[in-house]
């Protein structure tokens, strides 16, 4: 009893009612003209009164809203008369609901009537809301629940486009005779033993009428998958078709509603959880079995939902019995299904213009009191989606945005002058490198297919489709043709020290007969056979490639034709330490190979170069982070956005129809445009576009405008004076700012637009963190700096101490601009359990994905998930990100490639100031943890901490 008043009282609290909009043209003229009028939903108040939200297709607020609100049976309501039919409409629509359920003989409804209950009618929490609905549907489908809506098998020939665009290229470089032949000897190639694969992908290829069978295929798709992922497997071919994309794609919000509410009513929910988040890199000496990844766990603004976003959910099982007692929540979500197909729309409209939104607007919320009952009804779905990217082999992008165009040039023996790809085009380096093709290289080749530029799309490959798995592998073959046709390995290494901002390059190497690929010694490094004959790249053989080219690099710089020796990367400077003086050889080599490593990799991912640097003593390099398993430079994966994950749960890739697509951007071939998702939320998009007429074609195409933009429901960050939904990046591509006084008062977790959204990587607004880096950054050595004795000194005598840090990072020759987005956090997902148990400095590399960790005292359901990133074994720089207590960067969460409820968003790094050239960049471990009014804290530290070494004006003192 006691739990229900408190309840009671939560809910009053909760639901308090703000007044209908009292519309200022009914007291004017033009309250005597005509307007059409249509009654487009129903808001029923503390179970009591019931609001009819009206449409005024002929008129609309200053800000665009159109809709009114106002209470049934008040006789001056203009609805007056008018809302018969829609009650109707509604009467009936509850009745084929409930004979609907009451029909369904299939067992899953059962005799239970399960109706969503959401705790809260806070009308910005609705996009959420939307959005949870709509995984779950899309969810329900992909399992096959509802039969009425088959899946419908969609297969695109991936290898085909490939294949035309590759023609074309290859026609303007070397005629279509050439061009033609040069394909069909790779492709007659590829063909053999395709036949098993493609059987295994593909089923039996005679539809799904039968669900079990399509089970099945899909258990089939993912063990395919799945054992790609962890034994790579050889790839599929370019002849292989795909049923649907399989990579995981960010859900948002989209403007397509579920179809039924009973659709709606017998899904199973995800548990979400709400709760503190904690959010920093672990720390050395974390015991084992603790809860938490930070000691003393740390509350991160960033990590932390945004409360009406992330609000607790209800979802409850009610015997039909007492349905009835339910029908306000029926008739809600019924009525808005009949009469309102483009009832979101509105919504974010009227939501997004109106400061004291009306209530209750969510078809899918009710205010009754029980709903603030944070319940979980079924046990939560196995999470089917997976981090896609599990591929070590990138899609070799150069991004003209990402390369600073000077650098990237290729110089080649038959070239009078080098290539330059400083065009913004990268169509141009791939005619030059095409036209020289004895020398030309594979970088620019594979880059060139992949890398639509701003300029010029025209015909160039889809970004989006070459990123997933399928399409990275068949392009990796398409890699290892042009690798066997063109390219000479050594000029593709030794041009890559041209990225680099060393101040001597080595010599040209062209010359070198040593290293100088011929035609055939490419084919044999770049290209396996696999036991059936098929020649394939592999993602780890890509992997392999690049050690070899490493390996030529090595043997180049080291022992030179022309004799001519090459000054080092890192000038060592040995005043301060004394240290590094006649430094060896090998050190220097190593702090080069590692850039030229970790440059290369970068660059195959479109991003600007990572270079290392040592000015303050003979240690070359960090340890650990070679790539390939070269023992000079140990090994390392680098990875630059994508995440790896050996998680069982996590292998199989989702099905497209997951995820969700936004409705802006208009005109542009989209390539997914068969996986046909709107055949699943058939009749609820159509009027998206008379809905939106006043809107600005431009903005939308780009997904500007945040209210109308589907993926941007949930990224709304709080400004000063009031709620809205705002875009979380400027018109620059800078992060937004909640608050000039207190940039991370709000939590935030951003959903940026995904693959499917029809406006270009490049182009869409809102989708940022996800374009490759274009700030070059450097891991340096830390300055070794000699202290006073800290305060852990046991007999309180002053003493020296060397404090360092050891390596960290800072942008090159770059400033940085306050908001850049400036990459993410990447290694191996694990749970976190795993995490917790690591010892000692095995969690030094350790970030949690804990944006959404449960509160303490939650009740969690047994399957849910959650995780930690572990950048030991492969990452990319930001591992290297040392802590400050006053940092420079910070980080936010965001997702576009999972799902929200997977858990697995991407750890997203910021500019928080105006970063001048040169500068480390830091975060704050311990963000939200509090700081001294000034200088350094003198308390004890927290155990299985050590002293803090950041030199900030105010420090916790331990790290
Ligand atoms: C994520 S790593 C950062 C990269 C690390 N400096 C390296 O050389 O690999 C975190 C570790 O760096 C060190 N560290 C980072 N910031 C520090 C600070 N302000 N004071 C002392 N040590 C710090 C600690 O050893 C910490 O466990």
């Amino acid at each position: 009893m006691e739990a229900e008043d408190e309840r009671a009282s939560e809910s009053d609290d909760l639901y308090e009612s703000s007044e209908p909009e009292k519309e200022a043209w009914q007291d004017e003229e033009a309250s005597d003209q005509d307007w059409a009028v249509k009654v487009v939903g129903v808001e029923v108040v503390k179970g009591e009164e019931i609001h009819y939200e009206a449409r005024w297709p002929a008129w609309s607020r200053p800000d665009g809203t159109t809709n009114t609100y106002h209470l049934k049976g008040d006789p001056a309501s203009p609805l007056t008369g008018l809302t018969g039919d829609w009650d109707d409409a509604r009467k009936d629509r509850i009745n084929s609901v409930l004979q609907e359920f009451q029909d369904d003989k299939d067992g899953t409804a059962g005799t239970v009537l399960e109706i969503d209950i959401w705790a809260d009618n806070d009308v910005m929490s609705s996009n959420t809301r939307y959005h949870a609905q709509l995984f779950d549907e899309k969810l329900a489908i992909t399992e096959g629940r509802f039969k009425r809506k088959q899946k419908r098998k969609v297969e695109y020939d991936l290898g085909k486009t490939l294949e035309a665009e590759m023609l074309r290229l290859l026609t303007k470089e070397i005629g279509e005779k050439d061009a033609k032949k040069m394909l069909k000897e790779y492709i007659d190639e590829e063909e053999l033993g395709d036949d098993d694969e493609n059987s295994t992908v593909n089923g039996d290829g005679d539809g799904d009428d039968d669900q079990e069978e399509g089970n099945s295929r899909r258990r089939t798709r993912s063990e395919t998958r799945s054992s790609r992922t962890r034994s790579t497997a050889p790839s599929t071919s370019s002849k292989t078709s795909i049923s649907r994309a399989p990579s995981a794609v960010s859900s948002g919000p989209s403007r397509s509603q579920p179809n039924t509410l009973s659709d709606i009513q017998s899904i199973p929910r995800i548990p979400r959880a709400q709760g503190h988040a904690r959010q920093g890199i672990q720390q050395q000496g974390k015991q084992s079995g603790k809860s938490s990844a930070l000691i003393p766990p740390a509350r991160s603004a960033f990590s932390s939902p945004p409360p009406s976003s992330f609000g607790p959910q209800a979802s409850q099982k009610i015997p039909t019995a007492f349905s009835a007692q339910f029908s306000s929540a029926i008739s809600l979500s019924a009525s808005v299904e009949s009469t309102l197909p483009t009832g979101l729309a509105s919504l974010r409209s009227s939501a997004a213009a109106s400061k004291t939104p009306p209530l209750s607007l969510s078809p899918f919320s009710t205010p009754d009191s029980a709903s603030t009952a944070w319940a979980r009804t079924t046990a939560a779905p196995k999470i089917i989606s997976a981090s896609p990217h599990t591929s070590n082999l990138k899609v070799p992008t150069v991004s003209p945005l990402s390369i600073p165009p000077a650098s990237f040039s290729f110089s080649s023996s038959s070239m009078s002058k080098p290539l330059s790809a400083a065009s913004s085009t990268s169509t141009a380096s791939f005619s030059s490198a095409m036209s020289t093709s004895s020398t030309s290289t594979l970088v620019i080749s594979a880059s060139t297919l992949s890398f639509p530029s701003p300029e010029n799309k025209s015909g160039l490959l889809d970004l989006d489709m070459l990123s997933l798995p399928e399409s990275r592998t068949i392009k990796a073959q398409i890699r290892s043709t042009i690798v066997e046709s063109t390219t000479s390995t050594l000029n593709y290494t030794s041009n890559l020290d041209s990225i680099l901002h060393s101040s001597a390059q080595p010599e040209s190497t062209t010359s070198n007969p040593k290293c100088t690929s011929s035609r055939s010694s490419a084919r044999t490094q770049t290209k396996s056979t696999t036991p059936n004959g098929r020649a394939t790249m592999t993602p780890e053989q890509g992997s392999r490639s690049k050690l070899r080219t490493f390996a030529n690099l090595k043997h180049v710089s080291q022992d030179d034709d022309t004799g001519t020796k090459k000054k080092p990367l890192a000038q060592v400077k040995s005043k301060k330490t004394g240290i590094g003086k006649g430094k060896a050889k090998e050190t220097r080599s190593r702090l080069q190979l590692l850039s030229l490593a970790w440059t290369e990799a970068a660059a195959q991912a479109g991003a600007a170069a990572v270079t290392f640097v040592n000015e303050v003593d003979d240690e070359d390099g960090p340890p650990g982070v070679g790539l390939g398993s070269d023992t000079t430079v140990g090994e390392f994966r680098y990875l630059e956005a994508e995440l790896e994950t050996h998680l069982e749960e996590l292998l199989d890739p989702p099905d497209a129809e997951m995820f969700l697509r936004c409705n802006c951007g208009v005109g542009e071939e989209d390539v997914h445009e068969d996986i046909d998702i709107e055949m699943l939320f058939e009749g609820f998009e159509s009027n998206e576009k008379d809905e939106s007429s006043s809107r600005n074609t431009a903005l939308e195409k780009t997904c500007s405008d945040s209210s109308a933009c589907g993926c941007q429901g949930i990224s709304e960050l709080l400004t000063e004076n009031a709620r809205v939904p705002v875009s979380a990046y400027t018109e620059e591509g800078l992060f937004r700012f909640a608050s000039r006084s207190n940039p991370l008062e709000s939590g935030i977790e951003i959903i940026e637009c995904n693959r499917y959204c029809k406006c270009t990587l490049y182009e869409c607004r809102n989708r940022v963190a996800q374009r490759p880096r274009s700030v070059p950054m450097e891991v340096f050595k830390t300055e070794i700096e000699m202290q006073s004795g800290s305060d852990e000194d046991e007999d309180g005598k002053e003493s020296k101490k060397s404090s360092g840090r050891g390596w960290g990072v800072r942008c090159g020759e770059q400033a940085v601009k306050r908001g850049t987005v400036l990459g993410c956090y990447t290694g191996e997902i694990i749970h976190r359990q795993t995490a917790n148990e690591l010892q000692g400095d095995h969690g030094t590399y350790v970030f949690d994905l804990d944006g959404r960790d449960p509160a303490e005292g939650d009740e969690v359901d047994p399957n849910f998930q959650i995780y930690s990133i572990d950048a030991r074994r492969c990452g990319n720089w930001t591992r290297f990100l040392n802590h400050s207590c006053l940092p420079n960067l910070a980080v936010y969460t965001a997702v576009w490639d999972t799902i929200p409820e997977q858990n697995i968003p991407h750890l997203v790094f910021f500019a928080l100031d105006n970063i001048p050239k040169g500068t480390e960049m830091t975060v704050d471990y311990h963000a939200g943890m509090p700081l001294p009014k000034k200088g350094r804290a003198r308390k004890k530290r927290p155990p299985g901490t050590h002293e803090c070494f950041c030199g900030a004006k105010r420090c916790r003192g331990w790290v």
